[in-house]
């Protein structure tokens, strides 16, 4: 067996690889009297992810971004709606047509630190993603591979890289080593939640760059999870606004930012700090 990374042909540039119809996710609340009540998240979502670009998906917290992720990651059952993918209904739940789901269909987390279990090296992170979704065999590929990855997210010497424990690892390298694992999968869709909220400022760019090339490199679609309309101005193609688990307005990026046409966008777009507003004010 070759120790080259062969990734698998994908759907060509611009096509939906991902659709979710009508999107419902209801959450059981607390019991009101004998009955329990129930909390809609998710009201009627549907969205579409073509390869070769990134989706935004922004709203204030709580309105039901993240719930959409983990319905598109398979993560959570969804109440009803349907998922397509390359226009196929999905429905594996589990087995081997699940396992082919997740692999190319990857999410990554807002907070890398937690998903990263604290007492596994990055060699183990990488090389359990690469054997679950059989992409490596033996030791030897494990480690070539795990290397390459560890280049493709610029995470150079990677020999320096692969024995360390998350916490021997900065919040940003952290991210990039969930980048690698999520890429060890060879995804065709990736469902980025909040990758920088946590970070800090001076390396969110470098993240959200790492992701701008990964799309291109990789020729993913990305669904990028976000409360920062500005990132989604600058990273994104098109923009799905979200309020109290509805879809309000969708669009190209920067119509949807520079001339929003719904309310609450308006609103999102006043409630955004930013720091012109005060320079332009002297
Ligand atoms: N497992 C759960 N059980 C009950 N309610 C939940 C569950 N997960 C999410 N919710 C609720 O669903 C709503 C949407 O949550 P979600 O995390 O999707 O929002 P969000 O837009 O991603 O917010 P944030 O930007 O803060 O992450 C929230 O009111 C949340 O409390």
């Amino acid at each position: 067996m070759s120790t080259t990374t062969t990734k698998r042909p994908g759907p060509a540039t611009g096509e939906v690889v991902l659709e979710a119809h009508d999107l419902v996710k209801d959450f059981r609340g607390k019991r009101a009297g004998l009955r329990r009540t129930r909390f809609r998240a998710v009201d009627h979502v549907s969205l579409a992810l073509r390869t070769g670009q990134v989706t935004a998906l922004v709203g204030q917290s709580g309105s039901g971004k993240s719930t959409v992720g983990r319905l598109l990651a398979r993560l959570v059952p969804a109440t009803s709606g349907e998922i397509l993918l390359r226009g196929r209904p999905v429905t594996a739940t589990h087995g081997r047509r699940f396992v082919e789901y997740t692999s190319t269909v990857q999410m990554t987390l807002q907070d890398p630190f937690a998903s990263l279990n604290p007492v596994h090296r990055i060699s183990h992170v990488l090389e359990r993603s690469l054997r679950i979704h059989g992409h490596a065999a033996t030791a030897e590929e494990v480690e070539h591979q795990s290397l390459e990855l560890l280049r493709r997210v610029n995470l150079t010497p990677p020999e320096r890289y692969l024995h360390r424990f998350p916490h021997e690892l900065s919040g940003g390298e952290r991210q990039r080593v969930s980048f690698a694992r999520a890429l060890a999968a060879q995804p065709q869709v990736l469902l980025a939640d909040e990758p920088v909220s946590m970070l800090d400022v001076t390396i969110r760019k470098e993240i959200l760059d790492l992701l701008a090339d990964l799309r291109r490199t990789e020729d993913l679609a990305v669904l990028y999870i976000t409360h920062d309309l500005g990132s989604a101005r600058a990273y994104s193609d098109d923009t799905v606004v979200m309020y109290h688990g509805q879809v309000v307005e969708r669009g190209p990026s920067h119509e949807v930012i520079d001339d929003p046409q719904h309310e609450y966008t308006r609103r999102l777009l006043a409630a955004a700090p930013n720091p012109r507003r005060r320079l332009d004010a002297r």
